[in-house]
């Protein structure tokens, strides 16, 4: 198990970014390490992203050493979304059958936490994210049949997209963690437009689906000072709270959300005017 850390900015420090540095603060280039598990730890919110790859082995997941912690939940909770084969996910003992773009939610409390495949042929990978937490709630699968399902959008300004809410209040109980899964439909190639921030949340942006030679321009910044960031398939970015956060492929694409910070409000952005970009 590898976990890195990145450090929190202001809109003053950015300024002087150039590509490599933005780069090296927000993206995070690689997730799914076979029979490895990858996190990466933000002091934006504490929150950790991770990617787990079981192919010929099961995965425990351990708390790394900026928790100064026993076990990986005995101050956290997590959100877990399977962008790969069929896989499984053991909680104390507990099994969760975990197929494609199914999200589990574990609470607080949990000690042992392993990751399995079922057919090294097919691997799961299990996109993760956790933030601190202060309440046990209890661990539950999110099928795609339980998600608040809402789509926005037109294909004529080509932001026309599926979102589902997987992990928020309206379908269970989480102290701070939001997750959730955008699908763009053929011919789309923008989300999160009209742009907005929530400086009470940071976000992170998994990217996936992306075809084969086709690219993510993902959009961050404040909304009168905007940067991008060059984003290929399975690669995620990390939004600072005051950043906005929108991106454009060269073709349709999936992305996994995550939000961690002062609310569980999903509605509660502050918008931004399309023209009123920089
Ligand atoms: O395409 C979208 O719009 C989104 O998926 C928006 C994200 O969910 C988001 O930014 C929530 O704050
Ligand atoms: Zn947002």
């Amino acid at each position: 198990m590898t976990a890195e850390t990145r450090y929190a900015a202001s809109p003053a420090e950015v300024l002087r970014w150039n590509t490599e540095q933005t780069r090296k603060e927000l993206l995070i280039e690689k997730l799914f390490v076979q029979d490895e598990i990858k996190l990466v730890y933000s002091h934006y919110d504490r929150f950790v992203t991770g990617g787990i790859f079981p192919v010929s082995k099961p995965l425990q997941l351990m708390a790394p050493d900026q928790f100064k912690a026993q076990y990986f939940l005995e101050r956290r909770e997590l959100g877990i979304i399977n962008v790969g084969g069929a896989g499984t996910v053991k909680v104390d003992g507990e099994s969760f059958e975990v197929a494609f773009k199914e999200a589990l939610y574990v609470g607080k409390g949990k000690k042992e936490v392993i990751f399995s495949s079922k057919d090294a042929a097919a691997p799961a990978k299990f996109y993760l994210n956790s933030t601190p937490a202060h309440h046990e709630f209890p661990s539950r699968l999110v099928t795609r049949q339980d998600a608040e399902v809402v789509t926005l959008g037109t294909p004529e300004t080509s932001n026309h997209r599926t979102i589902n809410k997987l992990i928020v209040a309206s379908v269970l109980p989480t102290c701070q963690l939001q997750m959730g899964m955008t699908e763009l439909k053929t011919g789309s190639v923008w989300n999160t437009m009209p742009a907005h921030t929530h400086d009470r949340r940071m976000e992170v942006y998994f990217y996936f689906e992306v075809p084969q030679g086709q690219s993510v321009c993902h959009f961050w910044g404040q909304p009168q000072e905007t940067r991008h960031i060059w984003m290929q398939n399975e690669q995620a970015v990390i939004s600072p709270p005051w950043s906005i956060h929108s991106g454009a492929g060269t073709s349709n694409y999936t992305f996994i959300w995550g939000m961690a910070g002062e609310n569980l409000d999903y509605g509660d952005m502050d918008v931004c005017a399309t023209p009123d970009l920089r």
